[in-house]
């Protein structure tokens, strides 16, 4: 069953810290219309990513939005959040084990549909696929293609496009398929962060 956080297909953040006003960035990206926010901090500073963690976690909960935190199973229990895993993170049966079912567990597929089709059966939330377009946050990430969205109907999960995702560029990925798109610096690196998740936003069908 689909999870209710994944009911409505939308914009989904992830944040680009460490950065002071992380929590004013979610706050502008979340009035701009994301359903589903991924706390993405690569550092090892564990007192401030557990404070920012439960600080955006709270948030997300304000705005019924979906709260998701990359890589790290422990943290996600520690703030009750969701989790997402890509192929160096933890194993997706361990992470269910720590935070029950009612907790989203998103996987990353890469170009891999057999990788997707094995972890929707294994009882991911989610699965996203990409870069579909040159990324500057990750400039070695795999490329996917919109057909590999088309392809993924089958699997009946939910489908997340990312990498290089713009305003501009969405379309394609949507017509194909996605039911998010998942965005780092076209909301986050950009000097109006309401405005650019609104018009992601509104690439979307309206409720
Ligand atoms: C929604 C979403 N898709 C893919 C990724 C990438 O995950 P991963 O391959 O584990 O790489 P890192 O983000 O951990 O560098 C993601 N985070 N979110
Ligand atoms: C984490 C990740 N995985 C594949 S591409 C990517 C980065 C996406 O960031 P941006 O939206 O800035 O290209
Ligand atoms: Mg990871």
């Amino acid at each position: 069953m689909r999870h209710p956080l994944l009911a409505r297909p939308g914009l989904y953040v992830i944040t680009d810290g460490p950065r002071a006003d992380l929590v004013a960035a979610v706050t502008a990206a979340l009035a701009g219309g994301a359903r589903l926010v991924q706390y993405r901090d690569k550092t090892q500073d564990a007192a401030r990513r557990a404070e920012e963690a439960r600080a955006l976690a709270a948030l997300c909960a304000r705005h019924d939005a979906g709260f998701i935190v990359n890589d790290d199973v422990e943290l996600a229990a520690q703030v009750a959040a969701g989790v997402h895993l890509g192929e160096d993170d933890a194993d997706i049966a361990a992470a269910r084990t720590r935070l029950g079912d009612s907790a989203v567990i998103g996987v990353s597929c890469y170009d891999d549909f057999d990788r997707a089709r094995s972890l929707a059966a294994r009882g991911a939330d989610y699965v996203a696929f990409g870069a579909f377009y040159p990324s500057s946050t990750k400039p070695a990430a795999r490329r996917a293609t919109p057909e590999l969205l088309r392809r993924a109907a089958a699997l009946d999960v939910p489908r997340v496009a990312i990498g290089g995702i713009t305003p501009e560029n969405a379309g394609p990925l949507i017509e194909a398929g996605a039911d998010f798109v998942a965005v780092i610096s076209a909301v986050f690196g950009t000097g109006d962060i309401t405005r650019a998740a609104s018009r992601f936003a509104s690439l979307f069908p309206s409720p």
